[in-house]
């Protein structure tokens, strides 16, 4: 769909963020308030058509609604300036081309917004009630229904006699666009209706489209994946997919709906419902199959409405959806039509907003984090911003494409969202863009914590440090995967003593846990000193070790398990594997081109070199020979298969069965026929009763030794 040009030229855009005393001089106060006026209502005509028209606004929620409120104090004070089309006076909506619209039998009006954030400012509305009313101190308080006000897109639904038959947006109020195929792909809004629902000739419920927080996170991250434009905010996604003219795609972005009243409804005297109170009607909408928040109340007074401001805000974070504001309507019908409306909105209800979710500030520098992962994310440093209740100073860009899709630099003004726990983003750049523009945003090549290369891999999104036995930003996840069972099997070396280590400097490379003593990690919190005794002693222990678990536990992005051990297999020796070219890397099997030149990468960090000839300096060992080649069949113990009971004077379980498997051999854990040799050392157990049962050979060490070095033969044992 061809979306239409702006038909507002945003000429006077660029003054509106300089305060009005600096427009341009002109003869007299008055005159230049009416060019402010002018300025301020050509600048709202055009963001009002990026929001309601494109739904993708350029600006946040509060910066328009501050230019609204000057437009309304201006115009307060002028009323003869006051015009039908000013912004003021209509609601903002307008139908697109391609859509049917709609003419709504009952306006869809907008609702007048309470921007003081405070919640006492509920009182004011609650006086002006009474006065309106006519109601005199004696009178018992007002009743009230408070409702969240969800941030959304508003739909009228129409039901003849029970079947959804039509789903309308508000449109500039008056006349709205026919949805009604995409409303259908949302589950939560019922096709047909529940209960004496199925009786009513004609029934229309109003109600709120949005997306929820989760939905919204997980559709942008499939955006940034497939490297597509991400939505600023749940509300323009919701709105975006309503106001699609392909349901597929409508259909394929999670929508969710509440319903808050109704617009056309049958008169009870032709069989339509009765209504006295706003709350009864949330009550009917729930019983008619329709999603209605239960975070609504009825609150008698303007304290019980403050209140539910102060409780409703204080959960804001924890909803699982966007909420700007609470809405307070007066609870009687009659009432509610005694007070009626003015031009665009009705007098008995009143939104009462929260601190914006979405502010401008400029961006001071863009940092480059790396996580424990070595995962490269750039940060907007930002001049510190009110935003989402918080103050932020930091927002994240997420990935070096989007911050090149954004297109980002230094300088420039930005809207940052911060809502509920999900961290700061910088959603877009806010025009006007400063002149000169800074630099675009670049990667850098080596990682601002370690100095390491930095690499992003064919068909990922992120860039990466290589530096990964090195880098600070990766010590406690390098230090927990090395000392894992699978890895180098280090006993007690769990998250808690890993913080503790790294936190107090003891640890800083794998490396250091092997020149830990017993005084440093006595010293730590609850660590007593048996407990610190049986970690130095795992530590010890884990000296001793296979080549395939010590490649393993170098943590090389790719490199899991059966990787290290086909490459432990092949190439025998450490140092062979550190200088294998990326070529050679790739003749074993099941190594690709990704997972050579994430090894080959591997090594060629200085640092990562270093912290492995420590870790050799330290004593951490493991038998080498001199490579596999793979024609397993060639192999010495090809075919043949071992059990290892007992202890072995020299070799560790894991050593025997490395070299045993380096030379084409299988270690098993039980003896049956099949088996051709049983290794006992000492204190055999009862799979040496086994062999002999059996008749299977029994050798020694020397006598697995000897088979190693090629005697076909060994001497049998007894035992
Ligand atoms: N960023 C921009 O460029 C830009 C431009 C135009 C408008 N806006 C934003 O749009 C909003 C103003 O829009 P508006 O005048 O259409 O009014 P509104 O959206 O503030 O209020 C009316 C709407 O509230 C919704 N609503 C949510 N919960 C409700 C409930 N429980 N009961 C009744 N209604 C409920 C309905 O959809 C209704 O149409 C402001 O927040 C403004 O900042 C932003
Ligand atoms: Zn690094």
């Amino acid at each position: 769909m061809s979306r239409p040009t702006s038909p507002h030229a945003p000429a006077a855009q660029a003054d509106l963020f300089a305060p009005s005393d600096t427009a341009p001089d002109a003869a007299s106060p008055e005159a230049r308030e009416r060019q402010r006026l002018e300025a301020l209502r050509a600048a709202l005509h055009h963001h009002a058509w990026r929001y309601y028209v494109l739904d993708d606004p350029e600006i946040p929620d509060a910066e328009y609604d501050r230019m609204f409120a000057e437009l309304q104090a201006i115009e307060a004070r002028h009323p003869e300036w006051v015009t039908p089309d000013s912004p003021t006076q209509r609601v903002g909506g307008r139908v697109l081309d391609g859509f049917v619209p709609v003419r709504h039998a009952v306006p869809m009006l907008s609702i007048r917004t309470e921007t003081d954030t405070e919640p006492a400012a509920a009182l004011a509305f609650d006086a002006r009630m009474r006065r309106e009313l006519g109601l005199g101190p004696d009178d018992p308080p007002i009743d009230y229904v408070a409702e969240p006000k969800f941030d959304g897109l508003a739909i009228g639904l129409l039901y003849e006699h029970g079947v959804l038959v039509r789903a309308a947006t508000r449109g500039d109020g008056e006349t709205g666009e026919d949805v009604t195929q995409n409303i259908r792909t949302i589950g939560q809004i019922p096709l047909r209706l529940q209960g004496d629902g199925s009786r009513i000739p004609r029934l229309e419920v109003r109600g709120e489209v949005y997306m929820r927080r989760d939905d919204f996170e997980a559709l942008n991250a499939r955006q940034r994946e497939r490297g597509e434009k991400t939505f600023v905010n749940p509300r323009n996604a919701a709105a975006g997919a309503v106001r699609q003219l392909d349901p597929a795609v409508a259909a394929s972005r999670p929508l969710s709906f509440f319903a808050y009243g109704l617009g056309e409804v049958t008169p009870p005297e032709a069989g339509g419902p009765n209504f006295d109170t706003h709350w009864q009607v949330l009550q009917a909408l729930r019983a008619w199959g329709f999603p209605v928040s239960d975070l609504a109340r009825r609150c008698a007074g303007g304290e019980a409405l403050a209140a539910y401001h102060r409780a409703i805000g204080a959960q804001r974070d924890r909803l699982p959806f966007d909420i700007d504001g609470v809405v307070y309507k007066v609870d009687r019908l009659d009432w509610q039509r005694r007070l009626g409306f003015v031009t665009r909105e009705p007098r008995w209800a009143i939104a009462h907003k929260y601190p914006a979710q979405e502010q401008l500030t400029r961006v001071l520098a863009i940092d480059v984090q790396v996580g424990r992962t070595g995962k490269l994310t750039p940060v907007a440093k930002l001049e510190p911003v009110f935003v989402g209740g918080v103050t932020v100073t930091n927002a994240t860009l997420h990935n070096a494409d989007e911050v090149r899709r954004k297109d980002v630099r230094v300088g420039d003004t930005v809207i940052v969202r911060r809502a509920g726990d999900v961290i700061p983003e910088v959603v877009a750049v806010a025009p006007p863009l400063p002149e000169p523009r800074g630099e675009p945003f670049e990667m850098p090549a080596t990682c601002p914590a370690c100095g390491s290369a930095v690499v992003r891999e064919e068909g990922e999104v992120d860039h990466r440090c290589t530096g990964g036995l090195y880098c600070p930003a990766q010590r406690k996840q390098a230090i927990l995967h090395f000392a894992q069972r699978r890895a180098m099997d280090i006993e007690g070396l769990g998250e808690k003593l890993v913080d503790q280590l790294v936190d107090t400097g003891l640890v800083r490379t794998v490396a250091d846990l092997y020149r830990l003593g017993l005084t440093a990690l006595v010293g730590l919190e609850r660590m007593a000193e048996k407990s610190a005794a049986n970690v130095l002693a795992a530590i010890e222990r884990s000296k001793s070790t296979t080549l395939a678990r010590f490649l393993f536990a170098l943590g090389i992005r790719h490199v899991g398990e059966s990787t290290a051990r086909d490459l432990a297999r092949h190439f025998g020796r450490l140092d062979a594997i550190m200088d294998a070219s990326v070529e050679a890397l790739q003749a074993v099997p099941d190594v690709g081109p990704v997972v050579a030149r994430s090894v080959r990468t591997f090594f060629e960090q200085p640092h990562n070199r270093e912290v492995v000839e420590q870790l050799r300096a330290c004593g951490v060992h493991w038998p080498e020979h001199d490579g596999a080649t793979d024609d397993a069949a060639a192999l010495p113990l090809a075919g043949k298969t071992f059990v290892l009971t007992g202890t072995l004077p020299t070799l560790s379980r894991e050593e025997a069965k490395a070299r045993i498997e380096a030379a084409g051999g299988k270690v098993s854990g039980s003896v049956s026929r099949k088996t051709d040799w049983v290794v006992a050392g000492d204190a055999p157990g009862s799979k040496l009763d086994k062999a002999r049962e059996l008749g299977v050979a029994v050798i020694d060490e020397a006598g697995l030794l000897a088979l190693l070095a090629g005697d076909p033969a060994p001497s049998p044992v007894s035992l």
